[in-house]
């Protein structure tokens, strides 16, 4: 069975997120479709959505608190009222764009595995690291657990290469089997790949082995798209 994660990164209005949402519970729903599905709207979309829950729906980010005074960031109080107990922590672009910390995100990491969260975290290595090869790649890819404690039960892992985020360009097969068979030797957890998945390559991306599903950005925002990607991998 594949873990399928949709990230709509900044995407999507309240109103368009919930179409989506109702579209693809009715999707799972009348297709006894029995994937693992995650949505992560913006948390401006956040909602009860009135629709028997057929798939989990997470936060991007949140930060590690119940309340408080930190403007501009929502923590449990905010979550707990659309019955949130899903959240992704260590995405590329809140390390490399918006400048969270390994010390951070193992803070985070740890106030939302003590409340019981399913955490699905991601490591990945931008592509000055890829040109090292793969010693150096994975000596980065560990560093990235400095902190995080992956005994966790509730932990998900993504493996998304910096350089094939948001760029339509797919890790290779190789690549992606060499990572993931490195990973899970050391971490018994699902691991994902993400990185310019794609309706067409998705099926064959959760093929390889020790992949256990896909982490989707920018692939998975129409609703069609979406529903095809389930499509293709309800099999697996
Ligand atoms: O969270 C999703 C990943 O960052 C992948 O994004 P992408 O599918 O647009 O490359």
């Amino acid at each position: 069975m594949a873990i399928i994660a949709s990230n709509f990164k900044t995407n999507h209005t309240r109103k368009s997120t919930a179409l989506f949402v109702n579209e693809v519970n009715n999707y799972l729903k009348s297709n006894n479709i029995k994937n693992e599905v995650y949505v992560f709207p913006t948390a401006t979309s956040l909602d009860l959505f009135d629709t028997v829950p057929t798939f989990s729906i997470g936060v991007q980010n949140a930060y590690a608190t119940a309340n408080g005074s930190f403007t501009g960031e929502i923590g449990t109080t905010q979550l707990d009222e659309f019955e949130i107990k899903t959240i992704l922590i260590g995405h590329s672009e809140r390390r490399h764009i918006l400048g969270e910390s390994q010390n951070k995100i193992a803070k985070k990491y740890e106030f939302y595995k003590e409340l019981g969260y399913k955490i699905i975290y991601c490591i990945g290595e931008p592509l000055e690291v890829k040109n090292q090869g793969l010693i150096k790649t994975l000596e980065y890819i560990y560093e990235q657990f400095d902190g995080i404690d992956t005994n966790y039960e509730n932990l998900i892992l993504a493996y998304e290469p910096v350089w094939a985020i948001g760029t339509g360009v797919t890790a290779t097969n190789e690549d992606i089997e060499n990572i993931h068979n490195s990973i899970k030797e050391k971490i018994k957890k699902p691991l994902l790949y993400g990185g310019s998945v794609k309706v067409e390559n998705v099926r064959e991306i959760c093929q390889i082995p020790n992949v256990d599903g896909a982490l989707i950005g920018t692939a998975s925002w129409k609703t069609e798209d979406f529903i095809q990607i389930l499509e293709n991998t309800k099999d697996l």
